[in-house]
């Protein structure tokens, strides 16, 4: 195991946009300057406060080993435990896992959660494993990861190509090693889990749900309907399909959907659950269902639309494609799908975002009651659930949404600023700095 503290990203405004790092720095910079963030402060937020990587043996179905690389970096903890998902991808390093980790402070500050930030994975293809290969992959990775996660201390939970069924094999891995009389009393190191073993009815929609209410907090504040408006979705996973299922149930029309073998497109409306239940027998794919016609990827997102949900990968709306987007309001489902550049030319043409870290806080959310349900060993109902995450997403929209209005500036500065604000307070109350 290696494990790299302190080391100095030393970025400058000056180096071109690259990865997703550039981009979260870049963010964090610029709502730094507007609330005069002590330097203090900025240098500690600046750097990730653990990076561990580990190197892990797994024995494959043909009796080959194989070994990979995980990531688990550790952003920071001012307000509580690390927290945040896993992702099980080719694009996992550790320039992602330090960008993605540092959003989950933010976005759980903003949240108002005990929370600081954490993000990691392992980089590979899942399509290419059996299932038996991933559930031994995810064993040795947690294994691997030892007491560097923990219920206190840092909680995982699903990302990219993770889902309940990971976190129930982390959390079994996790618990065994545990001496016997604590081993239940830890099921809160990962949330996500299966509802029949210490999961939340309703986290499986939380982060899909909250995407669909705050495109509805703000057609509200715009004096608009969602009824008829048109909507895209790049991804069709867990964010993409539940955030269309509301959608789609609140009078809205899916019109292009894009995932990772193809796009495809209609104008008259993509029935949700029909695309579902065709991708649940075409190997997860949406290529080719029979009621929508094929689209080329590059189309995909300067498609005729009202709204649309990057629900997939970082990176995806950029300077090439966002002089040529036709929705007027981006809802970003999956962390880091503008970036800088693309988000400039976007406000320039006044098309409004609702940041990653507001938008897709849902997931978080619904963990948080999660590993509360476990902490105190409670069962909540799926309404109870539905109308707690309700109010909380309400809240942070309000705060953000009126702090943009107040302070002239786009919304993502703005849940920046409350965000990074909550954790300087921690910082201050604690008597660390003037
Ligand atoms: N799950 C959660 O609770 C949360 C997730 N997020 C973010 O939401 C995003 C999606 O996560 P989630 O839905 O959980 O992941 P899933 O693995 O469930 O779904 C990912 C989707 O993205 C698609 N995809 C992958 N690569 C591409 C590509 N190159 N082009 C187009 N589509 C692609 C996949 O297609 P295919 O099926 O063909 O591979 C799949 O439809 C991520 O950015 C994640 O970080 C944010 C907050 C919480
Ligand atoms: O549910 C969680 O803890 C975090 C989910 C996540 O990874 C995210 O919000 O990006």
């Amino acid at each position: 195991m290696t494990t790299i503290t302190a080391e100095l990203h030393n970025r400058t405004k000056k180096k071109p946009i690259k990865g997703m790092m550039d981009n979260v720095m870049e963010q964090f910079y610029s709502a730094a300057d507007h609330i005069e963030l002590h330097p203090n402060i900025r240098k500690i937020l600046s750097i990730t406060n653990n990076e561990i990587i580990v190197h892990f043996p797994v024995k494959m179905d043909n009796g080959d080993v194989e070994v990979f690389t995980g990531y688990r970096v550790q952003h920071n903890n001012a307000l509580g435990p690390y927290k945040g998902g896993l992702r099980y991808h080719p694009t996992v390093d550790i320039d992602a896992a330090r960008a993605l980790a540092m959003w989950m402070t933010w976005k759980s500050s903003l949240a108002g959660l005990p929370y600081g930030g954490g993000k990691g994975g392992i980089q590979l293809d899942p399509s290419k494993y059996s299932a038996g290969e991933l559930e031994r992959i995810t064993r040795r990775f947690t294994f691997a990861l030892g007491d560097n996660i923990g219920p206190e201390h840092d909680i995982p939970a699903p990302d990219i190509n993770t889902n309940s069924q990971t976190m129930a094999w982390i959390a079994d891995t996790y618990m065994s090693t545990r001496p016997p009389a604590e081993r239940t009393a830890n099921q809160h190191v990962v949330t996500g889990k299966p509802d029949g073993s210490g999961g939340l009815e309703g986290r499986d929609r939380a982060t899909g749900y909250g995407v669909f209410l705050n495109i509805k907090f703000w057609a509200a504040r715009n004096n608009e309907s969602l009824s008829n408006k048109k909507f895209i979705v790049q991804g069709f996973g867990n964010v993409g399909y539940w955030a269309s299922h509301f959608l789609e149930k609140n009078g809205a029309k899916l019109v292009a959907v894009q995932d990772a073998f193809g796009s495809i497109r209609n104008t008259n409306g993509i029935n949700v659950d029909d695309l579902f239940n065709y991708t649940q027998v075409n190997n997860g794919s949406i290529v080719g269902f029979p009621e929508a016609f094929d689209l080329d990827n590059e189309k995909f997102f300067t498609s005729e639309c009202d709204i649309c949900i990057p629900a997939a990968l970082g990176n995806q709306i950029t300077r090439t494609n966002a002089p040529k987007i036709k929705a007027r309001l981006i809802a970003e489902g999956a962390n880091g799908p503008t970036n800088v550049e693309g988000e400039k030319i976007l406000i320039d043409r006044g098309i409004t975002i609702i940041p990653d870290i507001l938008c897709n806080s849902g997931g978080v959310i619904g963990s948080y009651f999660e590993w509360l349900q476990n902490r105190n060993g409670e069962l909540w109902q799926l309404s109870e659930v539905m109308s707690k995450l309700d109010k909380k997403m309400k809240e942070s929209f309000d705060k953000v949404y009126d702090f943009s209005e107040k302070e002239r500036i786009d919304l993502r500065k703005a849940a920046y600023c409350i965000a990074i604000k909550r954790i300087e307070k921690a910082y201050v109350q604690r008597g660390i700095f003037p």
